[in-house]
């Protein structure tokens, strides 16, 4: 195995069950949200702002490629980064891929705190988050080795079960 990545939508736990796992496992943790965040010097909301989405994809494509091409590491993704191919070649080919999965229901609870995800700010984020699900969806699916249900489960049993499931795959 090389990286340990986790994709998924916006609330599924992907930097809360990494930072577990890293430490499970003793491999450093990368949050690719926060490594974009250092090297901009500016949050996630303030680059939506200054550059659109497409520049904040950008930034996020050149992370990507960067993380992915380290030995070891666990990986959080952004909710969004399988929306381009040369993500999903990437994340594929930088190790393996475990798709934690959380209904609507539960990704709209997770969230509702929380104002750091600019594409929630709208009138009916329940609406984003379905329609966003729907689309990316079949893109976690495709590149993922796992997937993880995270509904109605703690994040430390979340974690015990990628571990469990992890050691039976078969090798690529
Ligand atoms: N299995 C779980 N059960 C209950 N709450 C959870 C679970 N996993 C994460 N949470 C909570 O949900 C919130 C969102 O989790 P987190 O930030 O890890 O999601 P994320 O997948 O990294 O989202 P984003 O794509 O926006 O970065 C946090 O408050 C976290 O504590
Ligand atoms: O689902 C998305 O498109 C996003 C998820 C977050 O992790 C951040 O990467 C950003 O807020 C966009
Ligand atoms: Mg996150």
């Amino acid at each position: 195995m090389r990286n340990l990545i986790l994709v998924g939508p916006m609330g599924a736990g992907k930097s809360t069950i990494g930072r577990l796992l890293a430490k499970e496992l003793r491999l450093p943790f990368k949050d690719s949200d926060k490594e974009i965040e250092l090297r901009t010097g500016a949050n996630i909301p303030w680059i939506f702002d200054k550059e659109g989405e497409p520049g904040f994809r950008d930034r996020e494509q050149a992370m990507i490629a960067e993380l992915c091409a380290f030995d070891g590491l666990v990986l959080a993704t952004g909710g969004g980064a399988v929306m381009r191919d040369a993500n999903r070649q990437a994340l594929h080919a930088g190790g393996r891929v475990v798709y934690l999965h959380a209904s609507v229901e539960q990704q709209v609870g997770r969230t509702s705190r929380d104002r750091n995800r600019p594409l929630l700010r709208t009138a009916n984020p329940e609406a984003t988050l379905r329609a966003l699900l729907e689309v990316r969806d079949p893109l976690y699916r495709e590149i993922a080795d796992l997937v993880v249900e995270t509904d109605e489960r703690p994040p430390r049993m979340v974690v015990l079960d990628i571990l469990e499931r992890l050691q039976k795959l078969p090798p690529r």
